[in-house]
């Protein structure tokens, strides 16, 4: 499949700089595209552009050529966001919040290291690397085709890093998931992905 961007351009309001302009990108199944770009240029924005959480002022959003719309109630674009707690409603328990996904797979839910234990806690209950493997699994349901992963592991320590980006690279390559990574550490974009975009010479 294939993930673009056709000529977006998009503002936060009126009185909001255009923070995009124009932009375009292409980004394949069997791809890990890195987004590098300084702090508040914009790239989060993006991210929710691509996911559907912000409609661009102008330009499309294309999943093999056809809007996100296009695929129903579930977006096969998934994001990551940076900071799990933000991402989970804290009223729900645990497997409600997995509940949300799309038929997450348990073993998957295994691989990751959730332990069952942790299934019945209020997301207060984690700590901030547990609540993000359970945003990865919940991202991670039947349908996804592509993942976007914004800053997803900066508050974790470097083994839970490792882990979870062998997990990442191992089944997306599997299911012919795509990526888009967006990181401030050249040295994990370097590891992980398979192409690097620099937003500020595109
Ligand atoms: N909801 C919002 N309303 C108004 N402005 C916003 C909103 N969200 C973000 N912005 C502004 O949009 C710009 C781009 O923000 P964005 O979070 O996309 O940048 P970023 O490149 O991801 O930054 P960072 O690397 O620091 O996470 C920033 O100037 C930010 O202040």
């Amino acid at each position: 499949m294939i993930l673009e961007a056709r000529n977006i351009s998009f503002r936060y309001g009126e009185k909001s700089r255009e923070i995009l302009k124009d932009f375009s990108l292409k980004a394949e199944s069997t791809e890990r595209v890195g987004l590098v770009a300084p702090s508040g240029f914009g790239k989060t924005t993006l991210c929710k552009i691509l996911s559907g959480y912000e409609k661009p002022d102008s330009g499309q959003v294309l999943l093999d050529g056809k809007p996100l719309d296009f695929y129903g109630s579930y977006c096969p674009v998934q994001l990551i966001w940076q900071h799990p707690e933000q991402a989970i409603n804290p009223r729900l328990r645990m497997k409600s919040v997995l509940e949300e996904g799309d038929n997450v797979s348990p073993d998957l839910i295994k691989r990751l290291g959730i332990e069952a234990d942790w299934m019945n806690r209020f997301p207060a209950e984690l700590s901030g690397g547990e609540m993000q493997r359970f945003c990865i699994a919940r991202a991670l349901g039947q349908r996804t085709q592509f993942l976007l992963a914004d800053e997803i592991s900066t508050m974790l320590d470097l083994i839970t890093q490792s882990q979870i980006w062998h997990f990442l690279m191992d089944e997306t390559e599997k299911r012919k998931i795509g990526m888009i990574v967006v990181s401030h550490s050249p040295e994990l974009l370097e590891k992980v992905c398979t192409r690097i975009v620099d937003l500020q010479k595109e």
